[in-house]
């Protein structure tokens, strides 16, 4: 029998229905795939997609409803934020299988807040425009390792707007703003080689500034273009048209945003540990739900892992990975959040890997580049950092313990591994809780391990 005794962050890594009762569990041994997979699996909602459609909920002219949103640490954490700053946010029923939906409706935003970004990327640099509509000061914060990530951009483009903004200079959180109820708006220029979000923020609160916004990129580099395409098809489903006239300038019309009822998609991102399972463990994974057309940059995995080996096939509304019994070596640009994933698949290839203009993961939720080279060779693999990525060549791996440095899918990474190799061991599996707490439930219903004993065991 397996008891687990947990205390960890807010959310149970082992799913809603599964007895905690206090206490560290302890490194998670990560289970080896004893036969090949034959898995059919459904995945809860994006991360991307539900904090994007939570804070065009907020601004919009009317009641919104998300179906299927995710459930996890960081949109936990947005909801609270948004719910702070005066929006009412209700759960009611759904069927989505992972929680309940979604009901907001939008009210004048109030300040005199603060607000916990966790680890979030996506609510430390989406909610300070945001905030800037409110009426009062609004003071930002987050984890210790958020307070590492890069927000100079944001700090900088408020101030562009106009936005009285207090901080201590380093570029970093802790800061506050004091919003004023309204920001005027027009043409500023931003470097944002460090995140995507510093865009996707700005052009999310964009149409509600009084004359819209022009935004310049005038970086060297764009990270993680794909979300930004995202941002533009959110705002476009709630009628904001934003023009891109030339790469790095995008034109948002002040305007009203729609109230809507959406339909969340799976995070494909989180789908690619379980894909990738197929190909490191031989067999079969199917993800039920794929969209037919998405902007999720996860999408990808279907071509990534076709090169890395695997045979793909996407049936109406699924996609499916079989294993071949090789696994390749592959040369990838800009994979964004998929580097992680792609690199443990890597360390168990046949052939060189090289990951490209991956610079920025410096400033994920800790600095990927270092995490995933130091754990790979920690276990005897030849991994080299280079100025913007990765290489990775074959070497035979030992088990032992990975670290997951508080990133979700560095302890996901450490999973996929584990798989190939003997006695791995990830440090704090329930890190996953920032976007896929039943990470656990679902790898073990993968590789057919059962479900946790739920049996309720005495509090000592
Ligand atoms: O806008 C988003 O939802 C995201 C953008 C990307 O950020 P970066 O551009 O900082 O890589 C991605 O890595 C992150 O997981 C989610
Ligand atoms: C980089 C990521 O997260 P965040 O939204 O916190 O930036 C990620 O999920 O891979």
């Amino acid at each position: 029998m397996q008891v687990f005794k947990y205390s960890g962050p807010e959310f149970n890594p082992f799913g809603d229905d599964v007895l905690v009762t206090g206490g560290d569990p302890g490194p998670w041994p990560a289970p080896r795939a004893s036969a090949p997979l034959a898995a059919v699996l459904s995945l809860p909602g994006s991360k991307s997609l539900t904090n994007r459609e939570l804070v065009l909920s907020a601004l919009a002219d009317a009641p919104s409803i998300l179906r299927a949103p995710l459930h996890s640490r960081d949109t936990a954490l947005m909801i609270e934020a948004l719910r702070a700053l005066g929006t009412s946010i209700v759960e009611i029923p759904g069927e989505g299988g992972f929680g309940p939906d979604l009901l907001i409706t939008p009210a004048e935003l109030v300040g005199g807040v603060s607000i916990d970004c966790g680890l979030a990327g996506t609510v430390m640099r989406f909610l300070p425009p945001v905030a800037a509509l409110a009426l009062g000061p609004v003071a930002f914060d987050g984890d210790e390792s958020a307070r590492k990530r890069p927000m100079r951009t944001t700090v900088d483009s408020l101030r562009a707007l106009g936005v009285d903004v207090t901080d201590d200079g380093r570029g970093l959180l802790p800061f506050s703003l004091y919003g004023t109820g309204s920001v005027t708006g027009g043409l500023i220029e931003i470097d944002a080689s460090a995140s995507s979000q510093f865009v996707s923020g700005l052009l999310l609160a964009g149409a509600s500034f009084d004359t819209g916004l022009e935004l310049r990129h005038t970086g060297a580099e764009l990270p993680s273009l794909a979300h930004i395409r995202m941002t533009i098809a959110c705002l476009a489903r709630r009628g904001v048209t934003v023009e891109n006239p030339e790469p790095g300038v995008w034109i948002v019309p002040a305007g009203p945003i729609a109230g809507i009822e959406v339909d969340i998609e799976p995070d494909l991102s989180n789908a690619g540990p379980f894909l990738g399972a197929a190909l490191v463990a031989g067999g079969s994974v199917t993800i039920t739900g794929w969209p037919a057309e998405t902007t999720q940059v996860g999408d990808e995995l279907a071509v990534i892992l076709e090169r890395m080996g695997a045979e793909v096939k996407r049936a109406e509304g699924s996609l499916t990975v079989s294993g071949t019994g090789s696994i390749h070596g592959i040369r990838l640009d800009n994979a964004s959040e998929l580097a992680p994933t792609i690199a443990a698949i890597a360390a168990l290839a046949d052939s060189e890997t090289e990951l490209t203009g991956i610079a920025h993961l410096r400033g994920h939720e800790t600095d990927r580049l270092t995490a995933l080279a130091t754990e790979i060779n920690a276990m005897g693999g030849d991994v080299t950092e280079t100025d913007d990525g990765l290489i990775i060549r074959p070497a035979a791996l030992t088990g032992g313990l990975w670290h997951s440095y508080e990133d979700h899918r560095m302890a996901t990474a450490g999973a996929l591994i584990g798989l190939a190799i003997d006695g791995v061991e990830v440090d704090d599996i329930a890190t996953t809780a920032k976007t896929l707490p039943q990470f656990v439930e679902l790898w073990n219903r993968m590789l057919g391990l059962g479900s946790i004993d739920k049996t309720p065991i005495e509090l000592f």
